[in-house]
């Protein structure tokens, strides 16, 4: 082993300047796939995808070479970063070549499925499929759009799926690593980070069955009651998104007092003749405000901030890219004038500005310090600016009174977005642990997913599933291959950073009105985090900005604490589910 720290010095600097040269020749030829889906760009993103894996392992076999007992902290979370490829460890390359191409089959599936809801009537995703889930209030025409798009999804994907499986548990063992998920949690740090996730959820479980409650009511005076099974749960197509993970579409039928002015901003986006580059000046306008690091000029000049329409497949999902050369950086979004795009703008954004803040960093740090806090920094920001005194400013609400119903009002449309999103935050990875983990059998997949659907989120389908489909298929982040339980980690640490945000900008008052615009004390706590990226544990960068070092459920529950005394009221007892999914055979479902 080489003792010699100069000479680790010198493989660090080397390292570095090669592995970014490297990053940016792979995000380039994604880039160019992604934003125009095509055979010949799609083979060679897979060469650069092969040649930048080649990389790590080299980099990787060159970097044990070193003794680590020798160097400091720093210089050894380097090297054991380095270390840590992931599916690139599979040394066979024929197998390596087989699991890229799998990775990009099943994204291109995807992001080109159209569903069929008559013969020549097949509509994508973005932004037709979501439109229907947002503004059509049909029973039918939700199903044959629910129904639709899983079938241009699921079937074509549950073999591809299967093999991508085995072929990532093969490559990450050669690392030590019992599967794909044990490799997914290491991310984490901590032993007990299962158990602490699990322990959050059921922490939170009252706050969600109460707003289930209430929304199941109000859906029955919607539909009807004879639309809804005996077992209490609300079919998932009724909840105004395609996977009943946020139901902020249903803002204006939800609301406890109907009386007061809408709190659904997207007609007055429209109204405004909002662009989407308006959307995304109005994100980089609040980091500006906070002294953070404003978008760079090819930010605007490379991004893709709107679906082409020259007729050409994209991957309409939306994403922040890093090209690792200190200066561009892009946002790829589908953007459509809505609230929710006005949102997910907010969220790219903050992983822009996260990646904008610790560019300095040695590469193997240019990551969250975990991947929860990647995926929190927008949503905090977004937390101040969907305050009604926020909307107001920024002249998307007109009329805002600060009387007890419209603070529950706007309460409820939080929760429609947050507490709605929990147990589906919490469940996909759920089903993904016990997939990779060979719990979860391929003729299982889709009876474990249903069964982790009526369980922890109430919801049951609409419309019969048998084993040839592959309903998680349906959700991106399955044939993305992107882990999910970082946007449950995300939703509850945003409140601990918006909490501790609220309080250095010397805010005083109720949590769910704080906004943190112009506050440069914010501002700096923040960037000062988000710097370090992945260089300390994020135990360390979560005590320095909140003043402890775990993850802890108490803001997000005070913030909603308001809502949840009008609904326990209001719902009394009737509130709950059958822990197992409704007989849908027709004749009991009446
Ligand atoms: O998927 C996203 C946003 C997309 C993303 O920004 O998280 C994107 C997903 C992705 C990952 C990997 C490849 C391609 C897409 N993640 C990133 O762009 C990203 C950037 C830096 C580090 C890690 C991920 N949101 C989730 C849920 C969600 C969390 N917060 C929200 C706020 C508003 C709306 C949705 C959400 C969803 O739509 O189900
Ligand atoms: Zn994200």
């Amino acid at each position: 082993l080489i003792n010699n720290v100069s000479a680790a010095e010198a493989f660090l600097a080397t390292y570095n300047a090669e592995a970014s040269q490297v990053s940016n020749r792979y995000a380039e030829a994604s880039w160019t796939y992604n934003t125009n889906i095509t055979e010949y760009n799609q083979e060679i993103m897979l060469k650069e995808r092969l040649a930048a894996d080649k990389f790590s392992q080299e980099a990787a076999w060159n970097a044990s070479g070193y003794n680590l007992t020798v160097m400091d902290a720093t210089m050894r979370r380097q090297f054991v970063k380095i270390m840590d490829i992931g599916t690139a460890a599979q040394t066979n390359e024929t197998k390596l070549i087989h699991l890229g191409q799998i990775e990009s089959e099943m994204e291109t599936i995807y992001s080109t499925a159209k569903a069929c809801l008559a013969p020549e009537k097949c509509l994508p995703l973005d932004p037709d499929l979501t439109r229907i889930f947002t503004t059509s209030r049909d029973y039918d025409q939700l199903i044959a759009a629910w129904k639709g798009w899983r079938d241009a999804t699921g079937p074509k994907l549950k073999n591809l799926y299967t093999e991508f499986v085995t072929l990532s548990n093969e490559a990450v063992r050669n690392l030590g690593h019992a599967d794909l998920g044990a490799y997914w949690r290491s991310r984490y740090d901590t032993p007990e980070f299962e158990a602490d996730v699990q322990a959050l959820f059921d922490q939170l479980r009252p706050l969600y069955e109460h707003l289930h409650a209430h929304a199941r009511r109000r859906l029955k005076t919607i539909y009807g009651k004879d639309k809804f099974p005996s077992s209490g749960h609300i079919p998932a197509h009724l909840l105004g998104n395609m996977w009943a993970q946020q139901w902020s579409s249903l803002v204006d039928e939800f609301v406890p007092y109907k009386g007061k002015p809408s709190l659904d901003v997207t007609p007055e986006m429209v109204h405004q003749n909002y662009t989407a580059e308006k959307i995304f000046h109005t994100a980089d306008n609040f980091f500006q405000s906070l002294g953070m690091i404003p978008m760079p000029e090819p930010f605007w000049n490379k991004s893709m901030l709107k679906k082409p329409t020259d007729g050409r497949d994209v991957v309409c999902h939306a994403s922040a890219w890093d090209f690792s050369n200190g200066i561009d950086f892009r946002i790829k979004q589908c953007t459509d004038i809505t609230q929710q795009h006005l949102e997910t703008a907010h969220h790219e954004m903050g992983h822009i500005e996260y990646y904008l803040q610790y560019k300095d960093q040695p590469l193997v740090f240019q990551k969250g310090a975990n991947p929860g806090f990647h995926e929190a920094v927008g949503d905090v920001i977004a937390l101040s600016v969907q305050t009604p005194e926020h909307m107001k400013s920024i002249g998307l609400l007109h009329s805002v009174s600060n009387d007890t119903e419209t603070d529950i009002n706007f309460l409820m449309s939080m929760a429609l977005q947050k507490i709605a999103f929990l147990p589906f935050g919490f469940l996909i990875d759920q089903w993904r642990w016990r997939v990779f983990s060979g719990d979860t059998k391929p003729e299982q997949y889709n009876e474990h997913w249903w069964n982790l659907r009526c369980r922890y989120q109430g919801v049951s389908a609409p419309v019969e599933r048998s084993a040839s489909d592959f309903d998680p298929g349906a959700k991106f982040h399955i044939p993305a291959n992107t882990p999910y339980i970082r946007y449950f980690v995300s939703f509850v640490i945003q409140f601990q950073f918006h909490k501790a945000l609220c309080d250095k900008s010397g805010y005083i008052g109720p949590l769910h009105r704080c906004d943190i615009y112009n506050s440069t004390e914010a501002g700096t706590a923040l960037s000062e985090m988000l710097k370090l990226g992945s260089s300390k544990p994020w135990t360390d960068e979560m005590q320095n900005l909140t003043g402890q070092a775990k993850m802890d459920a108490q803001p997000l529950m005070d913030y909603f604490k308001p809502l949840l005394e009008y609904l326990r009221k209001e719902n009394g007892n009737d509130y709950g589910w059958d822990p197992i999914c409704p007989d849908l055979t027709p004749t009991s479902s009446g």
